[in-house]
């Protein structure tokens, strides 16, 4: 008797392969191989590219940002050095737990996704800039990053999916 299935996963018939896969209904993933508590969100269906994943993330901008302005500010003058102060205060205040990373984005992050708490929603290979894409799919599934840098500044990364 096969073990019951973790929740929110569902057994589906492939047609083209004539057996079963597995789905999850939460994540919208899909994989061959029977899922038990530890599947993760980036095990693949074909062994091709990674699957979707989903991140929250509070933005930093500094004057060497690819556009160093933001809706918190028109023009971001701050230098990098200054920027990394600051977003090392915000991983500090996160790890202690006396924040979380979507509260703090709300009023601090530079992105424009600040609204709905750094939430980006879920994205593929190739969607987002690859130094943010690659310490994404590092990341475990409820996650922080350390200070990551891209072309539009600093962030930090919770995984949410
Ligand atoms: O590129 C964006 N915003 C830029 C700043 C920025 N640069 C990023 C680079 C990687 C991931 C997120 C990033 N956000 C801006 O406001 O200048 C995005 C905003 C939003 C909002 C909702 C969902 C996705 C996105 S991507």
């Amino acid at each position: 008797m096969a073990k019951p299935l973790p929740a929110d996963w569902e057994e589906r018939h492939s047609n083209s392969r004539g057996v079963p896969y597995y789905f999850n209904r939460t994540t919208g993933q899909s994989v061959w191989e029977r899922p038990t508590a530890s599947t993760s969100a980036s095990s693949t269906t074909t062994g091709g590219a990674p699957q979707k994943v989903r991140a929250s993330h509070l933005l930093v901008k500094h004057a060497e940002s690819r556009r160093p302005s933001s809706w918190k500010s028109p023009t971001i003058t701050r230098s990098k050095g200054e920027a990394r102060e600051i977003i090392t205060s915000f991983r500090e205040r996160i790890v202690s737990g006396e924040t979380d990373l979507p509260t703090l984005a709300k009023t601090e992050s530079d992105c424009s996704s600040a609204k709905q708490g750094g939430d980006l929603g879920f994205f593929g290979p190739k969607q987002m800039q690859k130094a943010f894409e690659d310490a994404t799919y590092a990341l475990q599934v409820g996650e922080l990053s350390s200070i990551v840098d891209s072309d539009s500044g600093l962030h930090l990364i919770l995984r949410t999916a």
